[in-house]
């Protein structure tokens, strides 16, 4: 049943309820009043039946006192006369059938019509003459029967009296009750169709009576009706009583003054109150008609109110499919417009909300579809959603681990238990729970994960828990990597300085502790500074590598090998018992050693030299143990490297004195206490000088000439050799320039750059503003570069060499031969010159190799078109057997030393004057 019907139905029921219930008060009013009318109506019409009633009874009564009064009691003593006279009155008397005198005895005196025989009866046995002569007032007897007509009857008496006012005898009427006359009116007279007339005595007999009722039968006997019994108690007025047959009648009862009888007036209820039941039917009918009225009108008007409602309800319906179809009726602007208004804009406001929230949830899931970091979410312990990441993480699919706990991904059970009892004691804060620990992937492996926890609800945990996780697996192993560089040596993976010290400092708490000795060692590569250089880093590089792993092979676990930098390595032997043992560990080292080290198939033979220093003896504290280790080291390379030596306090001078001549030479430097030395080149053939080399000399104040030999190593050590570099460049430089503007010969002045010069990324500017600031044609510029310098791979030294050749300096490689030069990468080198190293030449004499390697070094120089220049020419035979080598080139203290300045220039003057004089 759809609504509009219901509405109407409901509408109608209560409309007609209403009405009906209006109609039927009304109607009980109307009948109530209707009742009420017609029970007075009955009353009043019983009431004057009774007054007439009782008039014809007192008009009967009055003309028996006439005919009595008249009569005296002469009269009544002659029967004749009596009867007479009373034959006579007849007339007045005319109301009554018969009449009788009787004597104050009782005796019957006179009668009319008079029955023979009647006069002189006894009638004593007559109550109510009796009761006449009692009283003296006129008696209406009880009804009775008459002999003759069978006919109900009654006696009316009166007394006739003296003038004296002695009763003298009684006049009794008796009439038929039912005689037209007197009662028989009414028992003729209609009442309605079915109603009826009743006149009783108290004692119930009927006198008139409807319904064919035998006169002077009981009425009703007592009990029957309780109205009937009400009025002969003396009630007057209308009721509703029920009859012996059944039937309910309305009954208005009186009681005759004259007589006390009762007269009634009866009449069955339904005729009596027909009119009611006709209003009502009539009510009934209004009711029906109104009902269907007001349906009709009730219909029609949730017809017209309920059509937009229906519209209304297709809007919803299509709103809720077609969101986005805001194509909706009219609803005005009444209440049911307000209502679709207010309706669409919660709908509106909500589609809008939903949309918004549905995008949202969108975004969130493409969040979590992106998040790299696992997500799952739990409720009562059990997972109820994850992410990609998450079952990337652990290699579980969703399906799997949904509804399942997150013991899958723990180790074991306890494992699992002790998470949560974190969780659960952690998030109670509402705060995120963060913890690093272990997880298991699906195929069993473990992994380091930040989680992160806390309630999707801080107010309530039923609403589940979200776990973040992290794998920092990676994380951790470059934590790992990254403390692993932090404290060891990228190269050779051994402690670098910081572990070392750490674990020397520990070792030596645990000697003290123990009273136990320890033992620290320095051992640096010998000459490996000539690795380097000649073959390049990562040929030294591969060297590091091999010592170190030799060295540990013969060290104990409980040992320690670091390398603090460079080709320094440091042993930490925790536990020894004397210093034989050291000594017995350091003579170890140094034999692994021996074989000589293989790199891209070169053989390197490698020495070191070891410094040993004791814990307690030699040192309380990490720092002294360790200088002390260091004097020890120094000590032995001055004895002539490949050994060792235990330190002693002696050794402690030689390392002051590096430090002082470290401070001394920043000093030198600030204070320009260099100068230029210059050897001479000169050519073989002839002995002219074609060159020469600038050498630095340092003048210390105090300590006069320092060698070169000792403060460059410390120079470029410390780093200042760039500083003093720059400033031989340009001394050289501008000392050439000023001897070519003081009219020497322009040759070129060759200058040693150091490797760490030479690494400078500016170098190759920083020659061209030399050569531009002091105006030097580059020509007359050559920079001797070592063997090492030269070799080396990097592409940046390349550059730096093609840059320089473009500049139109030339390059030379130093002390060529000591190093491991590749000859195939020798010749893609811009030089111009070979310089061998004097170590050859010096006993070129006497030492076939050293001739050979002279030989074969010339020879090269001269296949690839480069100059060669022997150093440290100091004899003539040596000076022959270059020449006779082919040696275009010669240097050495057999021609000249290194010179200052102005001795060089004498010197060159003379042999340039010389030579003009020999010309
Ligand atoms: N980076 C720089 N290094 C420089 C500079 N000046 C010098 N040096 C280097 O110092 C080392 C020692 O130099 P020095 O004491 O000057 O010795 C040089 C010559 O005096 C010496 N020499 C020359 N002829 C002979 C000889 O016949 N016999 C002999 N015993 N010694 C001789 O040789 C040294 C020159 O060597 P080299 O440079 O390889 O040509 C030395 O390594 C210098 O390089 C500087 O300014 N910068």
């Amino acid at each position: 049943m759809n609504l509009k019907t219901k509405s109407s139905l409901a509408a109608a029921i209560l409309l007609i309820a209403l009405f009906g219930s209006g109609l039927l008060v009304q109607d009980y009013l109307i009948q109530t009043s209707l009742k009420r009318s017609i029970a007075e109506q009955q009353s009043a019409m019983v009431a004057g039946i009774a007054d007439e009633v009782d008039q014809r009874v007192r008009i009967n009564l009055d003309a028996l006192s006439r005919v009595a009064s008249s009569m005296d009691h002469a009269l009544l003593e002659d029967a004749n006369a009596l009867n007479a006279y009373l034959a006579v009155q007849q007339g007045s008397l005319a109301l009554f059938d018969a009449l009788i005198v009787v004597s104050p005895a009782l005796k019957v005196l006179g009668d009319m019509p008079a029955l023979p025989g009647r006069a002189g009866t006894d009638v004593s046995s007559l109550p109510h003459l009796r009761k006449v002569i009692d009283t003296g007032k006129p008696v209406i007897s009880a009804p009775f029967k008459g002999r003759v007509t069978g006919s109900p009857m009654v006696a009316m008496s009166v007394p006739i009296s003296d003038p004296d006012g002695t009763l003298s005898g009684i006049l009794t009427g008796s009439l038929d009750l039912l005689a037209p006359r007197f009662l028989g009116s009414l028992s003729q007279r209609a009442y309605g169709q079915r109603g009826h007339f009743i006149i009783t005595t108290q004692d119930r007999l009927t006198l008139v009576g409807g319904e064919n009722r035998t006169p002077l039968e009981i009425y009703l006997p007592a009990g029957t009706s309780p109205v009937f019994d009400q009025a002969l108690a003396g009630w007057e007025g209308t009721g509703i009583g029920v009859m012996n047959n059944g039937e309910t009648k309305l009954m208005s009862f009186r009681t005759l003054g004259t007589t006390g009888w009762i007269l009634g007036a009866i009449m069955p209820a339904d005729e009596a109150f027909a009119a009611v039941a006709d209003s009502r039917r009539t009510a009934i009918l209004l009711l029906f008609a109104s009902s269907i009225l007001v349906g009709l009108l009730v219909w029609l008007a949730m017809r017209m109110a309920l059509g937009r409602l229906i519209a209304l309800r297709d809007d919803i319906v299509r709103a809720r499919t077609h969101p986005a179809d805001s194509n909706r009726a009219d609803y005005g602007y009444d209440e049911i417009g307000d209502v679709a208004a207010s309706f669409f804009n919660v709908f509106d406001d909500l589609a809008r909300s939903q949309k918004e929230s549905h995008e949202r949830a969108d975004e969130l899931q493409s969040i979590l579809d992106a998040c790299p970091i696992g997500i799952a979410i739990t409720q009562d312990g059990r997972i109820t959603r994850l992410n990609p990441a998450f079952e990337l993480i652990f290699g579980f699919s969703e399906d799997t681990l949904s509804g399942e706990t997150l013991e899958r991904v723990h180790d074991d059970a306890d494992d699992y238990r002790e998470t949560q009892e974190r969780v659960r004691s952690g998030i109670r804060t509402g705060k995120t729970l963060t913890m690093e620990r272990q997880f298991t992937r699906q195929c069993g492996e473990r992994f380091w994960a930040r989680a992160y926890v806390r309630q999707l609800d801080p107010e309530d945990v039923a609403k589940g828990i979200v776990m973040l996780v992290e794998d920092i697996s990676e994380r951790r192993a470059n934590e790992e990597r990254i403390r692993f560089l932090a404290e060891h040596d990228s190269l050779t993976g051994l402690p670098n300085r910081l572990l070392f010290n750490d674990r020397l400092t520990m070792a030596m708490a645990g000697a003290r502790r123990r009273r136990g000795r320890l033992a620290l060692m320095f051992l640096d590569v010998d000459r490996f500074k000539n690795i380097n250089d000649s073959l390049g880093h990562h040929v030294g590089d591969q060297v590091l590598v091999q010592i170190a792993r030799r060295i540990k092979s013969v060290l104990r676990e409980t040992d320690t090998v670091g390398r603090p930098g460079g080709d320094e390595f440091a042993l930490l032997l925790p536990e020894i018992a004397s210093e034989d043992d050291a000594a017995h560990v350091a003579a170890k080292v140094l034999a692994c050693l021996a074989e000589p080290c293989v790199v891209s198939d070169r053989q390197l033979a490698v020495t070191a030299s070891i410094g040993i220093a004791l814990y307690p003896d030699d040192g309380g504290d990490a720092e002294t143990l360790s200088a002390n280790a260091d004097a020890a080291m120094y000590h032995s390379k001055d004895e002539g490297r490949n050994n060792y030596a235990f330190f002693r306090t002696e050794m402690n001078e030689r390392v002051l004195e590096r430090m002082q001549l470290e401070n001394a030479l920043r000093n030198a430097l600030r204070e320009e206490q260099f100068e230029l030395h210059y050897q001479p080149q000169v050519d073989s053939a002839n002995q002219s000088i074609v060159g020469f080399e600038a050498l630095v000399r340092w003048h210390h104040p105090q300590q006069g000439m320092i060698s070169p030999a000792r403060f460059i190593p410390v120079a470029e050590e410390t780093g200042l050799i760039v500083q003093l570099g720059d400033w031989v460049l340009n001394e050289a430089c501008r000392q050439n320039l000023a001897w070519q503007a003081a009219g020497l010969p322009p040759i070129p002045v060759a200058v040693n750059i150091s490797p760490l010069q030479f690494r400078q990324s500016e170098f190759a500017a920083t020659v061209a503003r030399v050569l531009a600031h002091t105006g030097l044609p580059p020509e007359c510029l050559e920079l001797e570069l070592t063997e090492g310098v030269m070799m080396d791979a990097a592409e940046r030294n390349i550059e730096t060499l093609r840059r320089l050749r473009a500049l139109g300096v030339k390059l030379s490689i130093d002390d060529f031969g000591t190093g491991y030069s590749s000859l195939a990468y020798l010749k893609r080198l811009p030089i111009d010159t070979l310089k061998i190293d004097q170590a050859f030449v010096r006993d070129v004499v006497d030492d076939t190799d050293d001739a050979a390697i002279i030989t074969t070094i010339i020879g090269l120089a001269n296949n690839m078109r480069l100059r060669v220049v022997a150093e440290g020419v100091e004899n003539e035979s040596q000076m022959r057997f270059l020449i006779a080598g082919g040696c275009g080139f010669q240097q050495g203290y057999l021609f000249s030393r290194p010179l200052p300045g102005a001795e060089f220039e004498s010197f060159w003057r003379r042999r340039l004057s010389n030579a003009v004089n020999a010309d």
